[in-house]
């Protein structure tokens, strides 16, 4: 099964399926079946001829997901689309709409659609932050990759100085645009996980990461209203537990030779591939990557990569 996240102008172009399919009434990404002997990517591009009338000029993987509905199973297989030609419309008398990223999550999709709605909404860069003399040291680099378009951080200790966690998310929440970035708080942050949700309960776009060390063992869910959950990982076992406390997106690392993670094992692309093949979460590679390395993240099935330096 091939499907499209058509993008205009910031936009995500949605349909409608018809009520006498499979998951019908619910809201998709346009798409259809794989014909024998056809490519994905061209089976995507016909599908999107006859289904809104649009030419498809280029486009991208974004996210695999294999789903077990009680009556069928799928393997959803996601491309972007950012260059095409003519305009959208349900040629089959479908309804379709334009919406933001941010209002994919008040429709209501397929179970399988979950992380790809949230592949959809997270960037192919996430930058980690970096320890800093002062807090507003710390501020001023942040707010630089803010200023370079970067829209999801991961915040994590060591700070280079101390600070209390309502003071810190204060401070970011000042920043120029802070509103349009995902901010994920390092649970290590938050000395008492019980005050999290109340702390992070201020912005919808306040999550919490998890490091690969509260993934080892028994793992506490975290309390309800954290907001999104990410984590850090280094093996199977890691992404496994990661999915069973709800993280909805994973750093995977190292994917490449960096002195940070000498005691890991060396993933390599392929690793990383395979890995991710079997994860239904959008992942981001980790270690000893630049950002020149976006498309090979991607060609490998991830959402893009992670990024303490060059940012
Ligand atoms: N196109 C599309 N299909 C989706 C999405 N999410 C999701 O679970 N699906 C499922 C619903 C269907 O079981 C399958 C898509 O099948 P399809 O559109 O090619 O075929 P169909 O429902 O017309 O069914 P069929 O009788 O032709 O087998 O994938 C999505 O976002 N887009």
């Amino acid at each position: 099964m091939a499907a499209a996240v058509i993008r205009r102008g910031g936009q995500i172009f949605v349909a409608r399926r018809p009520a006498h399919l499979h998951m019908g009434g619910l809201w998709e990404f346009p798409g259809g079946k794989v014909e024998p002997g056809e490519s994905v990517q061209d089976a995507l591009a016909r599908e999107l001829t006859e289904e809104l009338g649009i030419q498809v000029h280029t486009s991208s993987p974004l996210i695999q997901v294999p789903y077990d509905y009680p009556d069928k199973s799928v393997l959803l297989d996601v491309w972007e689309v950012n260059d095409f030609g003519g305009e959208p419309a349900g040629l089959e008398g479908q309804e379709t709409r334009w919406v933001t990223p941010s209002a994919l999550g008040s429709l209501e999709f397929p179970a399988a659609n979950k992380p790809i709605v949230d592949a959809a909404c997270l960037p192919p860069v996430c930058a980690i932050s970096r320890p800093a003399e002062s807090l507003q040291a710390w501020l001023a680099d942040l707010q630089a990759g803010v200023m370079r378009g970067v829209r999801l951080f991961v915040l994590r200790p060591p700070l280079g100085f101390s600070a209390e966690p309502e003071q810190l998310l204060k401070a970011v929440g000042s920043l120029t645009h802070a509103r349009e970035v995902q901010w994920q708080w390092h649970r290590d942050l938050f000395a008492n996980a019980g005050a999290m949700p109340a702390l992070l309960a201020g912005a919808s776009n306040y999550g919490v990461h998890l490091p690969s060390t509260a993934l080892s063992g028994p793992c506490e869910a975290l309390p309800e209203g954290v907001g999104l959950i990410s984590a850090s990982c280094h093996s199977l076992a890691e992404m496994q537990a990661a999915k069973a406390v709800h993280a909805r997106f994973l750093l995977l690392s190292p994917v490449a030779e960096t002195k940070q993670y000498a005691s890991h094992q060396l993933l390599g692309w392929s690793a990383f591939a395979d890995w991710v093949a079997g994860c239904q979460l959008p992942v981001y590679g980790l270690g000893g990557l630049s950002l020149g390395d976006v498309a090979q993240a991607r060609a490998h099935g991830g959402q893009g990569i992670a990024l303490q330096r060059g940012w």
